[in-house]
């Protein structure tokens, strides 16, 4: 090796900042090799007792030197305790308040340890302990040379580097060669062989591998400052604390310099701390390596301080979760999923911190048993554990603030509120590569470009070692802690490379490694044989060492030499794991699963969304139907009910009509002429029944109530009260009281007959109204129908019902054009009959005298026969006679002219001997009475009213 250039000495402590960026490759800025590099020592002077098989006693410390050694550090922890802030303790510690813990800051908010302590450093030289022996370990004295960085995933590749002059004085001390710890004097340490060149080039791969292995594990020993503040009492032998050359070095038995990756002096803040030991592995963690951070230390030397921290000093914990979701916000190309476990082994026992039945306190209730299982993807884990999924910083916070509730604690010589068990908080992160908008795959179709990655952060607040306790809890308690840290160290001092056939890790000499000997070094394991980054942060208290502890300091300081100069770590980023689930490792990619999950509520809820419009849709289909149902049966109602009203009307109309022809016939009070003509004219040119309809009709007279109106009547009727005999003298003679008055009364039917033409016309035209409404809504659906290419029964019903109210209007028209003709022909009737009247000086007859007449015989008021008797019997007038002979001759014109329209029309068929009959009766071979339609309207109402109320005609 060349010589190594006398460089100037880097900065002191070099801050996170002065780091590479953490994507960087490990080039780095190194020493050229240096032919002073401390290469001299021979693998035997570099073997200590640290290299003592196991179980080996450890070496005795002098406790004179370990006094005079702490009297030496008192100057300087004064110093440092006098910078220090007030340590709080145990109780303050406890009753952290989430929502003091820092809020996750901006991206790059958080000031780093270069600036939180850039006010520290200062006192950093000052802080540092002045050894007696220090003209052997002064700077420029045989200077020796390490980096404090060596290329790894944890320190950026190494930029930095740091100098240090020491001067190895015996076996035991650091080997100045090793870049963490000289205390094994280990050859194959990275710094061993570390030559800081420019680049790598001429760098052995296999020797690029080994530097990088170990540069992925971190050492730093943290000295606890005193709690007052007083003075360190001075310990036998003479203990150096150099912060910035991340040293500690102890003058006593066994005493030697011990160098780590950090030595952080006991004013040094817990950020600093975390920054410099913790940092960069979370965020490997979060970019796929697994990482494991463990404090280490005897009882009441401060790993809980370090890693739960303070209200006002947070620790690691809270400081690693603040920088996870910092690098969640600050990676927004990717998606996270964070589930976290917290548990404690105690007593050998693993228990579910988190879980619900885990009790608060010292008294946990029963609970399942929590085994460790190994897999070869997840590697050794505890099960059944309940996992949190976590959404945030202070949600993860609280979790862990609920599992250090439950947590174990108990008062201990060195610290009123000691953890009594191993705590190990594991946040699972998952993450994938987020779609890319605009990319091809559909987000929905789960499909994403890679899979998920799992990484693992484990952060483990260890018991404290301890000598025996007085009390048997504690006895009992600390065996089992000593018992794991044993092992924990045992197989640290005893790690290599080396592996067996099945591939188990073996000691140089083959040996088994003992993982399974605790429940911790199981849980370890995978760190411990080079899967995970790893950080252990060893924690001392040198004013212990009054109490005779400098021989646990030691310890403490030798198992993190042996950590760093053992462990070997290949960390690789975790692979993606594709699929949602079926294998274990696949069945924990709960992103996958989730996602998968999301996809499948959405596709069910698009299921159900279409269900449901298909449902509405059916439903707004049926309301529609309904109410065009209801429209439709509601105008079917009002037009029968507007139909039924017309017949009423007609029939009455028609009743009235042959009213005044009857009156007009009888005003004179004669009884003959409508006789005459019922017998004779009518008899021989009409049929029976005319004569019969025409004779009833003029019984029902309107405006006398003890009349009953003809529309009661009906020919086919069966009441007896209402079936009259044919033309009789009684019912010739009830008009004649009714309307006998001659004049006035035909003037007054012709009033009445006028105001019902006009009601008449009325109700024609409200009906053409509403049958033009409902031909038009009717085509409306109709046009519907068509269009929907559904031809409905309900449409051609309706096309026949139009047609019928067509023809039914027309039927109507042509009755109204009748009683039109009969009206003109009343009239004329009427005008002749007053010229007659007025021809001939008035009328002879009384009616008074004829109601006398009546009332004297009352036997004959009745008697059919007596109105013809009447008639024959009186004596007529000449100019009486000719004028009721003209009124004859006019209304047997007007029935001929009606008769022989309907002839014409084919509604009635003329016989041989001029009889006449309905043109429907020759068609039919039934012998009931025939009716003349228009003529007979009640008969032909009741038929019509008999058809049209049956709801499902034929
Ligand atoms: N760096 C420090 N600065 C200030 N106070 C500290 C520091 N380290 C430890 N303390 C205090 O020392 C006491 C013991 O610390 P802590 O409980 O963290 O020790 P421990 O190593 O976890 O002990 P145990 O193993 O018994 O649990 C606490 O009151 C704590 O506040």
């Amino acid at each position: 090796m060349s010589a190594l250039p006398q460089p100037s000495r880097p900065a002191a402590n070099p801050s996170p900042g002065q780091f590479p960026p953490l994507a960087a490759p490990k080039s780095r800025k190194s020493l050229p090799p240096s032919s002073d590099f401390p290469r001299a020592l021979s693998p035997s002077q570099i073997s200590t007792k640290l290299r003592a098989p196991p179980g080996s006693p450890r070496p005795a410390l002098n406790k004179s030197a370990l006094t005079n050694s702490v009297s030496n550090l008192t100057s300087s922890q004064s110093i440092s305790g006098s910078r220090t802030p007030s340590s709080p303790d145990k109780s303050l510690r406890r009753t952290i308040s989430i929502a003091a813990f820092p809020q996750p800051p901006k991206a790059g908010s958080r000031p780093s340890t270069a600036s939180s302590i850039s006010g520290i450093q200062s006192l950093h030289s000052s802080g540092s302990v002045k050894v007696k022996r220090g003209s052997r370990l002064s700077a420029g004295t045989n200077s020796s040379y390490r980096s404090s960085q060596t290329p790894s995933l944890l320190n950026g590749a190494g930029d930095s580097k740091s100098i240090i002059s020491i001067e190895a004085r015996d076996p035991e001390a650091s080997p100045p060669q090793s870049r963490s710890s000289s205390a094994q004097g280990s050859y194959s340490t990275s710094a061993t062989t570390f030559e800081d060149t420019d680049d790598t080039a001429g760098i052995p791969k296999a020797h690029m591998k080994t530097r990088e292995a170990k540069g992925n594990v971190i050492v730093s020993v943290r000295v606890r400052p005193d709690v007052n503040g007083t003075e360190t009492p001075k310990a036998n032998g003479e203990w150096n604390v150099d912060g910035r050359k991340s040293l500690i070095s102890y003058s006593g038995k066994e005493g030697g310099d011990y160098f780590y990756d950090n030595v952080f002096s006991p004013h040094e803040h817990n950020a600093r701390v975390y920054d410099a030991a913790a940092k960069r592995l979370v965020r490997r963690v979060m970019e796929g390596y697994h990482g494991t951070v463990f404090a280490y230390g005897m009882t009441g030397t401060g790993k809980t301080f370090s890693m739960q921290g303070t209200a006002t000093s947070p620790g690691v914990i809270p400081l690693a979760i603040t920088d996870i979701f910092s690098f969640i916000r600050e990676t927004p190309h990717r998606e996270f999923l964070l589930r976290v476990s917290y548990l404690e082994i105690y007593n050998e026992k693993i228990h579910d911190l988190l879980s619900a039945s885990a009790s608060s306190g010292n008294t946990p209730l029963q609970q399942e048993e929590i085994k460790l299982r190994e897999d070869s993807k997840r590697g050794v884990y505890a099960t059944p554990l309940k996992e949190e999924i976590v959404q945030s910083p202070t949600q993860l916070l609280r979790v862990i603030a609920r599992g250090d509730h439950a947590r174990r604690t108990g008062s201990t010589q060195f610290n009123a509120r000691s953890s009594r068990s191993h705590a190990v908080v594991q946040i699972v992160v998952e993450s994938r590569e987020r779609v890319p908008a605009g990319a091809t795959q559909d987000r929905r179709s789960g499909m994403a470009p890679g899979g998920v990655r799992v990484s693992t952060l484990s952060l483990i607040d260890l018991a404290g070692s301890e000598r025996a306790a007085d009390d048997k809890e504690r006895r009992t308690e600390g065996a089992h802690i000593n018992k794991s840290l044993l092992t924990l160290g045992t197989i640290i001092s005893r790690l290599s490379e080396t592996k067996d056939k099945a591939d188990n890790p073996t000691d140089r000499e083959g040996r088994h490694l003992p993982y399974r000997d605790s429940k911790l070094t199981r849980l370890l394991q995978p760190a411990l044989s080079g899967n995970s980054l790893v950080s252990i942060l060893c924690t001392v208290h040198l004013g212990m060492v009054v109490n005779s502890n400098s021989g646990e300091t030691l310890n403490t300081l030798k198992f993190a030499a042996r950590a760093k100069n053992n462990i070997v770590s290949h960390a690789k980023r975790a692979e993606e794991a594709f699929g949602s689930g079926g294998s274990d490792a696949g069945s924990r990619v709960l992103l996958e699963r989730y996602r998968m999950e999301i996809q499948a509520l959405r596709s069910q809820l698009e299921s159900q969304t279409k269900a449901q419009a298909e449902k509405e849709l059916k439903l707004e289909e049926q309301q529609l139907e309904k109410e065009a149902q209801a429209r439709h049966e509601e105008q079917m109602l009002e037009m029968q009910l507007a139909r039924t009203a017309l017949k009423e009307r007609i029939e009455h109309l028609n009743r009235l009509i042959l009213c005044s022809k009857s009156t007009g016939v009888n005003s004179q009070g004669s009884m003959l002429a409508l006789g005459r003509l019922s017998r004779m004219s009518i008899a021989e040119s009409v049929s029976r029944s005319l004569r019969s309809s025409v004779s009833q009709s003029t019984l029902g007279a309107y405006g006398n109530s003890s009349l009953r109106p003809a529309s009661f009547l009906s020919v086919n009727s069966n009441d007896p009260s209402t079936t009259l005999p044919f033309p009789g003298n009684d019912e010739e003679e009830d008009i004649m009281g009714e309307f006998a008055d001659g004049k006035a009364s035909a003037q007054r039917q012709i009033a009445a007959l006028q105001a019902d033409l006009g009601d008449k016309n009325r109700y024609i035209s409200t009906l053409e109204r509403r049958l033009l409404q409902a031909r038009r809504s009717s085509h409306s659906r109709m046009s519907i129908g068509i269009k929907s290419g559904i031809p409905t029964p309900e449409n051609s019903d309706m096309a026949v019902l139009l047609r019928e109210k067509d023809m039914e209007i027309n039927e109507l028209r042509q009755q109204l054009d009748d009683k039109d003709r009969m009206l003109a022909a009343l009239r004329s009737a009427a005008r002749h009959r007053d010229l007659a009247h007025f021809a001939t000086d008035t009328c002879p007859v009384d009616l008074n005298e004829k109601n006398e007449h009546r009332q004297s015989h009352p036997e004959m008021a009745h008697s059919p026969a007596t109105e013809s008797i009447n008639g024959l019997l009186l004596p007529l007038r000449d100019g009486e006679t000719n004028g009721r002979k003209s009124i004859d001759d006019e209304m047997s014109r007007i029935l001929d002219e009606m008769i022989q329209d309907r002839v014409e029309s084919g509604q009635l068929i003329k016989g041989c001997r001029g009889s006449v009959r309905l043109a429907s009766e020759s068609r039919r071979p039934s012998n009931s009475t025939p009716t003349v339609e228009g003529l007979n309207p009640g008969n032909t109402t009741s038929d019509n009213i008999d058809h049209d109320y049956d709801p499902q005609p034929g």
